[in-house]
């Protein structure tokens, strides 16, 4: 068969470009029949030409002008990451006419609306397969397979990172400096790994999974955020006794009166589906009005894996570009709100240490009933003139037990308030 001849400009040569590099030559044959197109990389921007590379990279295709290398291209993919000059870059690619492929999670949590605006505005399309959980196909499964349902919840674990972590406490029994020293050691972790451990990573993916499913504008900022940096070695052991292990979960639900998002350390317990994701694997559940629960499950990051996801976008693009159509535009039509984190309802724990005399239970079951908040299970380890008392509720809101917390902090007989924990399953 005969096929046209199409110009890939590649803008970044790192961790997940370079295997692009390798996929694209290897499977070039395949491609070209797969998308009726011969997709000829004609060059690889990057910020120093000099600097090492795998050998199946063609240094002569290597640039540090990528702007020119746009104008040449039919499709660009950018794999530099960051806001700029990823953003400026990829505007300039869709104003000249080039679809883009981007694994680009921050930029799309944080321009998003103007990416999208720009795209329809210049007729072409944005692909951003690998920008949550790198190889699994879940912003396909959310932007066409599950088009024609309504998705009331999504829940995942989204950040290889952070699960490795969680993962090495709890089967290892190791502090969370040890087992992040580790994460950095296999390069799971970077050098800094604020975004993943202080959940910023998993917030821009949970962010770009909610604005599909919801067909809203949910930015990173909606999101309300914890990290695990003070998930102590204690809370995994007495949350490993009680039947539960904690994980780093991003969800958004839709409410009655608009959307709850928020990424946090929260309880799973044992026969929960998420529960038995470990090492650096992501799994995102969905569920929906018509099709129940779906779940997806794979390698959420590294090259090869990510590379699989951003090539699936190019095959895709490339295929529109020769056979016409468009990807699916995201249309914000519902504008649905992101309510207040506090209105998120859901099944919390709270553990307390307190002094272990007559009425103190009491004492700190008075401001729950005055809230509203139902107590589902209380348990209490005696520990010399101490105790260590966790509580979980029913299903109540956020707000009220942020309320119950800081009073039980004035509370005479608190010692010390610990995190306040949602709980799944
Ligand atoms: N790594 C992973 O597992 C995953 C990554 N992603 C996303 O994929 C994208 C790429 O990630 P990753 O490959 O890990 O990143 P790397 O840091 O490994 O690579 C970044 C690349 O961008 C190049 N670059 C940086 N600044 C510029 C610039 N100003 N102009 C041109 N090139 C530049 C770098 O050049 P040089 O080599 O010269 O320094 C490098 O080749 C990010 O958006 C990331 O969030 C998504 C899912 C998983
Ligand atoms: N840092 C991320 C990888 C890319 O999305 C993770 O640990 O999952």
């Amino acid at each position: 068969m005969a096929h046209v001849d199409l110009n890939i400009a590649l803008l970044g040569c790192g961790t997940v470009g370079s295997e692009v590099v390798r996929l694209l030559a290897e499977q070039s044959d395949d491609f070209a029949e797969r998308c009726g197109a011969r997709l000829n990389l004609i060059g690889i921007a990057v910020r120093d030409v000099s600097a090492p590379r795998p050998d199946h990279v063609p240094r002569e295709l290597l640039t540090d002008d990528a702007e020119s290398l746009i104008e040449r291209a039919d499709l660009v993919i950018e794999l530099i990451g960051g806001l700029e000059p990823a953003r400026t870059l990829i505007l300039r690619a869709l104003n000249s006419g080039a679809s883009v492929v981007t694994g680009n999670k921050a930029l799309l949590a944080t321009h998003g609306p103007e990416l999208h605006e720009a795209t329809a505005r210049a007729d072409v399309d944005l692909y951003y397969e690998a920008a949550v959980a790198g190889a699994i196909p879940v912003v396909y499964a959310l932007r066409e397979s599950l088009a024609g349902d309504q998705v009331t919840a999504i829940s995942g674990i989204v950040n290889g990172t952070t699960n490795y972590i969680l993962d090495e406490m709890t089967t290892k029994a190791l502090s969370y400096e040890a087992a992040l020293a580790d994460a950095q050691k296999l390069g799971f972790a970077e050098a800094d790994p604020s975004a993943d451990v202080d959940g910023l990573d998993a917030a821009a993916k949970i962010a770009i999974m909610a604005s599909i499913a919801f067909h809203s504008r949910v930015g990173i900022d909606d999101v309300d955020t914890r990290g695990i940096r003070e998930i102590t070695a204690e809370q995994i052991a007495a949350a490993t006794r009680e039947g539960y292990v904690i994980k780093l979960l991003a969800t958004a639900r839709r409410a009655p009166n608009g959307i709850t998002v928020q990424v946090a350390p929260t309880l799973v317990a044992r026969t929960h589906p998420l529960a038995s994701v470990s090492g650096a694997y992501n799994a995102v559940v969905t569920e929906s009005e018509a099709a129940g629960r779906l779940m997806f499950y794979g390698q959420g990051a590294g090259g090869a894996p990510t590379a699989s996801a951003v090539l699936s976008d190019v095959v895709a693009a490339a295929a529109k570009r020769v056979y016409g159509g468009h990807a699916p535009r995201e249309l914000p039509y519902a504008s649905l709100p992101v309510l207040p984190a506090a209105s998120a309802r859901g099944v919390f724990t709270i553990d307390l240490t307190v002094t272990d005399q007559p009425g103190v239970l009491a004492s700190i079951a008075e401001p729950f009933a005055r809230h509203g908040v139902s107590i589902g299970q209380v348990r209490q380890d005696a520990d010399g003139p101490r105790a260590r008392v966790s509580i979980m509720t029913h299903t109540a809101p956020r707000g009220a037990l942020e309320a119950i917390a800081d009073e039980l902090a004035d509370n005479p007989h608190v010692i010390a308030v610990g995190a306040l924990m949602p709980v799944e399953g």
